[in-house]
């Protein structure tokens, strides 16, 4: 028998919490990332445990492998149609529940599944809460056919936003672009403050080439906060219209 493994007690509290909210049966979406990872930890351990049935879409290829070696059973979105909930982390959470995503290069699926589901919960320890998004460099995903251009775009978007700075292309340690499960290059905009994020929203989405962007607006209803103490703090929990 595999043992689990000595987990983040902020990130474990947060993933356990977050089991509790599933149901049996219910169509779930798992999240990508190490809190994810806990959390598919935590919730196998649950399913074996009662036994119930689940079904299961991942967000990642990484996440979808875990899941499976730990017994429980993935079927793609469009098998399964539409979601009751997903559980995700984030790397940034503001107060409005508005979240920067795409850390691990997942976020063109996360933001999928988040948004073919009911519910979307965020999982996340305390240093994913900020005041104000922007800290965290904003991930990008862009088409790699002409994305020098795309970069130029995207930078002329940001200049007349009022932001500076140049997108950088995500890179492997040996060199070679990051590429997304989509087979796709990420640029990471550093930004330091988003002042309004729909408006830069709007900008990236209208440039040719951008394939998806890391801010989640009004698509998170509730946010687990895992503490060091393994306690938790709920932010939100009203479903939002
Ligand atoms: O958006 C993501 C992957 O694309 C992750 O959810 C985000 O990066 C948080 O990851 P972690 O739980 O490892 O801090």
């Amino acid at each position: 028998m595999t043992a689990t493994p000595v987990f983040d007690p902020a990130k474990d509290a947060a993933a356990i919490a977050a089991t509790k909210l599933v149901q049996p049966g219910m169509k779930l979406g798992l999240g990508t990332g190490s809190t994810a990872v806990v959390f598919v930890h935590r919730l196998a351990e649950r399913v074996k445990a009662e036994g119930f049935a689940l079904r299961c879409a991942s967000t990642s290829k990484a996440t979808a492998e875990l899941a499976q070696s730990l017994g429980l059973s993935i079927e793609t979105l469009d098998e399964i149609g539409w979601l009751d909930l997903t559980i995700d982390g984030a790397d940034e959470v503001d107060p409005a529940l508005n979240l920067i995503k795409g850390g691990g290069a997942a976020h063109l699926r996360e933001k999928i599944v988040a948004t073919a589901s009911d519910r979307m919960v965020v999982i996340a320890d305390d240093s994913k809460v900020v005041d104000q998004l922007g800290r965290f460099p904003l991930p990008v995903e862009v088409i790699p056919f002409g994305w020098e251009a795309t970069r130029l775009l995207i930078e002329r978007g940001l200049a007349g936003l009022g932001y500076g700075g140049r997108p950088v292309e995500r890179r492997e340690k040996g060199g070679a672009p990051v590429l997304t499960d989509e087979g796709n290059y990420v640029l990471d905009l550093k930004l330091e403050a988003i002042s309004d994020a729909p408006a830069l929203a709007m900008m990236l989405s209208s440039v040719a080439g951008v394939v998806e962007h890391g801010l989640f607006l009004n698509i998170c209803s509730m946010a687990i906060i895992g503490q060091k103490d393994g306690t938790v703090v709920e932010l939100g929990g009203e479903d939002k219209a």
